[in-house]
Formats: C-alpha cells, sequence, structure tokens
C-alpha cells in the first residue's frame, strides 16, 4: 500500500459553550483535515487544530508546514514502513507540532488499515473503554458551580476546572464547586500558566487547609519556568502535572530529572502525534512517572487518536482529559471512537475506524 495524494481541508464545529481558559477563549472547534489516499483506496484520517497560544501552530502554519515540508517525503511511501514514514514526518521541518501531529496520525491510521486491526490493540492495549473528564471554563463562580452540578448529573466523575489570574478569586471557585459537589467529583485544576510560582503554592496551601484535595493541579506557572514548577510541586500536597512544559520526550525528561512535577500531561498535538506520544509514555512509565493523557480544544480525529494511545497503555496512562467532542455541539467524524459524555469506547474498526468526515471545507492542495 503506496501513499499517492494528500488531500487537506478544514472542519468547524461550535461548541456547546464558549471555551475559556487563562490563555484564551474561543466559541468554535476549527480543525485542519488530512486524508491521505493509497494506491489500494484506503484512506488515512488525520487533524489538528490550530492552538497558537500554546504551539505557535496557525492554520496557515499547518497547512504551509504540511505541503510545502512534510507531504513532499510521504508521496510513493510504503505503509507497511511506519518507522520509516514517522521519521520523515518528524525529521521534515524544526517545530511545527500539530502539522507533524496530523501527518503522524493518518500515518499510524493507514498502517493500522494495512494490519487490519485497531491502534491500540496493534500496540498492546486490550481495554477499550476509558473514563474522560469535563472541562469548567474559567468565570463567574456561579456558573462555574451551575456548569458543574450539570456535569455531574451528566456522570462526569472528575471535573477539569481552568482557573485564571486572580488567584483569591481562583481559590474562591475550587470552594464553591467543591462545596457544591462534594464527593461526586474529583476536581482537576488548571491554571494554564495563569499564576506566579508563589501564587500557586499560596492557592493551593489555601485550599488544602480549607480541606479540599485536589486530585491535581495542572501547569500552575509558566511553561518555560521549570524553577518555579520544582518549587510548586516541592510545596504543595496535590500532585503537580506538567502540560505546557512538556512537548517531547527531551521535555519529559528534564521535568523527570528535576522532580519538576508529579505527573507528565501527554499531547499529540505538542509531542508531534501517536509515535512521539507513545514515547513520552514509555519514558515515564520506565521511571515510575504517571501520566495524563490531554486534547487541545479539537474534534474527534485527533481524540480518537488520543484514546488508541491511551488505551495502549493503561499502566502508564491513568488520567484521561479528552473532553473536545463532548464540549462540541455535534460530531462530524462517521466511525472513530464512540463519545458518551465521560464513556469513550474504541472500536474493532481497523487503525482509527474512522469511516468519513462530515462538513470538511476543501482546501486547495
Ligand atoms: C480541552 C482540554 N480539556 C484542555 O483543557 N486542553 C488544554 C487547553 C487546550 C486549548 O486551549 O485548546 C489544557 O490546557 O489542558
Ligand atoms: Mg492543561
Amino acid at each position: 500500500m503506496r501513499i499517492t495524494h494528500i488531500e487537506l481541508g478544514v472542519s468547524r464545529v461550535p461548541l456547546k459553550l464558549p471555551f475559556r481558559t487563562a490563555l484564551r477563549s474561543v466559541d468554535q472547534v476549527e480543525d485542519v483535515i488530512v486524508r491521505l489516499h493509497t494506491d489500494s483506496g484506503h484512506v488515512g484520517y488525520g487533524a489538528a487544530p490550530p492552538t497558537a497560544a500554546i504551539t505557535g501552530d496557525t492554520l496557515d502554519s499547518i497547512v504551509a508546514a504540511i505541503r510545502q515540508h512534510i507531504a513532499p517525503h510521504l508521496i510513493g511511501g510504503e505503509v507497511a514502513e511506519l518507522d520509516q514514514l514517522t521519521a520523515l514526518i518528524r525529521e521534515a521541518v524544526p517545530g511545527n507540532p500539530s502539522a507533524k501531529a496530523a501527518m503522524d496520525i493518518a500515518v499510524h491510521d493507514l498502517w493500522g488499515q494495512w494490519q487490519g486491526a485497531p491502534l491500540y490493540r496493534l500496540f498492546g492495549g486490550s481495554h477499550p473503554r476509558l473514563r474522560t473528564d469535563l472541562t469548567i471554563s474559567v468565570g463567574e463562580v456561579s456558573a462555574m458551580v451551575e456548569q458543574s452540578l450539570h456535569a455531574v448529573g451528566r456522570g462526569y466523575r472528575a471535573l477539569k476546572l481552568k482557573l485564571g489570574k486572580d488567584p483569591a478569586l481562583d481559590i474562591r471557585r475550587v470552594l464553591a464547586i467543591h462545596e457544591a459537589v462534594g464527593d461526586r467529583a474529583t476536581l482537576r485544576l488548571d491554571a494554564n500558566q495563569g499564576w506566579s510560582a508563589e501564587q500557586a503554592v499560596q492557592v493551593l496551601q489555601a485550599v488544602e487547609h480549607a480541606g479540599v484535595q485536589p486530585e491535581l493541579l495542572e501547569q500552575p506557572v509558566p511553561a518555560n519556568d521549570i524553577d518555579g514548577l520544582c518549587h510548586v510541586t516541592a510545596r504543595v500536597q496535590t500532585p503537580v502535572v506538567a502540560d505546557e512544559s512538556v512537548f517531547d520526550a527531551n521535555d519529559a525528561i528534564e521535568v523527570i530529572r528535576r522532580r519538576a512535577a508529579d505527573i507528565i500531561n501527554i499531547k499529540l498535538m505538542k509531542a508531534g502525534g501517536i509515535s512521539g506520544a507513545l514515547r513520552i509514555a514509555d519514558l515515564a512509565a520506565a521511571h515510575g512517572v504517571g501520566c495524563m493523557i490531554g486534547c487541545m480544544l479539537e474534534g474527534a480525529v485527533g481524540v480518537t487518536a488520543a484514546a488508541h494511545v491511551a488505551a495502549a497503555r493503561p499502566e502508564v496512562i491513568t488520567k484521561i482529559d479528552l473532553d473536545g467532542p463532548a464540549l462540541c455541539r455535534y460530531n462530524p467524524v462517521d466511525g472513530g471512537a464512540i463519545f458518551r459524555e465521560a464513556e469513550i469506547d474504541l472500536t474493532d474498526g481497523p487503525g482509527l475506524g474512522i469511516r468519513d468526515i462530515r462538513d470538511v471545507e476543501r482546501l486547495d492542495y
């Protein structure tokens, strides 16, 4: 099976509620969609959301990186040679992790179809069901409480609270939500780089002293402030998760070596796809460090790929934040993982199991 040509498009899906973090605010999910065509008629799917605030990748930069730098290396490539293809993608151009992720996912999808089995099984996994948390956007305390109660009513047992840049208000947000949901859901806090190290320690100590034990604290300080991350991790009881501080395996080694965080949040869009994500998971496992798998604000193609990675490495990836499709008004993907609120089920479809994607605006290649 050889790759013959590449088709690019854009998928846009409105959100149920605006998505607001300390970094950005958006009303729709936008994904660059990749279709890799082959001489056998099989099509491999990949996707990348432009999340410039985190990865630096924009829609234009993703499309340009694929068109000008990555795609030319893949045309004519043999799908059976997975490692060769993923190395070509990785080495095609520096940076551009989201463009690489979209292509790496599509190549894996084809390889799984060629093997005739779902990716998670090909990578050694056996349990096709995952449970995700749900993100509660940062906002008014009363709105966050109401959305948290609604989420618990829909079956979510973990809530990821987006916090902001106002530590005193953030403490009130956490305490009010804890008061409302009690032990029906664990609370995952994500400051998205919004605090200084001192502020993070103050917020967490205030919350902990009030008798609230969050399940975890994600990225309290700016991505490049590894000293700050070490400072927080050493001073709070709550496990600290490195998200924006860890893109790839090299970043993971640094965080593990310096004990800068207790957990690593793996995202395909930071790691350059499935191969980079598995590399981090295997590295973390070798060092006894646990992982979370997360997503950007993205649709079902990328999140299905991330779900396969999680199902392939359940011993090390124990925390799941794959709520992109649950935040959307509808899912335009036919096939792929089945998203039913907190539950995500992988199917036996080969590769990612995707059959088609509706409403993709075609970009001329
Ligand atoms: C959507 C997911 N739950 C999430 O919060 N992901 C990121 C932010 C992604 C974005 O801004 O698109 C995170 O910080 O964990
Ligand atoms: Mg995060």
